[in-house]
């Protein structure tokens, strides 16, 4: 089974379509939704995904906001919620309480970009007391060593960026990836889900050929999602484009 894990911007286009869009990604056949907290200085994002983050803030979504939607939602979910944010809005609640918090709005996983490896530990010792699994990333440039200690210390999969550079549609998939994934694999049994750049069926049934246990698509969804003309024509979107990836999957 190879998990199909598409990523969207809580408060893009507002937050109640984004409860729709999780309802729609669920029913589509998401193994895992990622779920983006909108931040202002989303440094790792192309211009998709700041795009959406900054119509998500102007309309005035908060961390709370969105607490508030998962807890109503994730009850009729079927597919776990992995909570995506920076790292900044971690430190400005504080580890404990932001880590309670979202363990009990129901979320199952974190994924934290920014933080540096070495402060893992704090991040993943506080996710571990509110049984939350902390999704680290590794990429294309990481050299091997820090790769084994990332890919050690992972919790639920291991996210492998496919290329270097910002979250964005791609032409195509790096080739390195095939080998960036036989690589990982010599060091650990772990799930790894591959993601930057994914937009086509074809790009998923290559990552999936070279052997990954997940494909990560953001960019391509939230656009489908937030830059349509109204919330239903992006809903509409959303389904069209998760349907076609999800026939993909083998
Ligand atoms: O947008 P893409 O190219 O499909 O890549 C997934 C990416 O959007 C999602 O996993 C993500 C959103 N923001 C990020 C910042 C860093 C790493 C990953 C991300």
């Amino acid at each position: 089974m190879i998990a199909f894990i598409p990523f969207i911007v809580a408060g893009d286009p507002d937050l109640a379509t984004t409860a729709k869009a999780l309802k729609v990604l669920d029913a589509c056949g998401s193994d895992v939704i990622e779920l983006g907290v909108p931040y202002s200085d989303p440094l790792a994002d192309g211009p998709v995904i700041q795009a959406s983050a900054t119509r998500a803030l102007t309309k005035g979504t908060t961390f709370e906001d969105v607490i508030s939607m998962v807890k109503e939602v994730v009850p009729e979910l079927s597919c776990p919620l992995a909570l995506f944010t920076y790292y900044n809005p971690i430190l400005k609640r504080g580890v404990a309480n932001f880590m309670s918090v979202v363990k009990e709005a129901g979320v199952h996983g974190l994924v934290v970009p920014d933080v540096p490896l070495e402060e893992t530990d704090i991040l993943r010792s506080e996710a571990a007391k509110n049984n939350l699994e902390l999704v680290l990333l590794t990429t294309p440039t990481t050299p091997t060593e820090r790769m084994e200690r990332i890919t050690k210390a992972s919790e639920g999969f291991v996210y492998l960026v496919s290329t270097t550079g910002v979250t964005g549609t791609r032409a195509n998939v790096s080739f390195k990836v095939e080998a960036l994934l036989k690589e990982i694999k010599q060091v650990t049994d772990k799930a790894v889900a591959v993601g930057f750049g994914v937009s086509t069926p074809e790009q998923v049934k290559q990552i999936a050929g070279w052997g990954a246990d997940g494909v990560i698509v953001g960019s391509a969804m939230v656009r489908q999602l937030g830059e349509s003309g109204s919330p239903e024509e992006g809903l509409k979107k959303l389904e069209e484009l998760a349907k076609s990836l999800k026939a993909a999957f083998p």
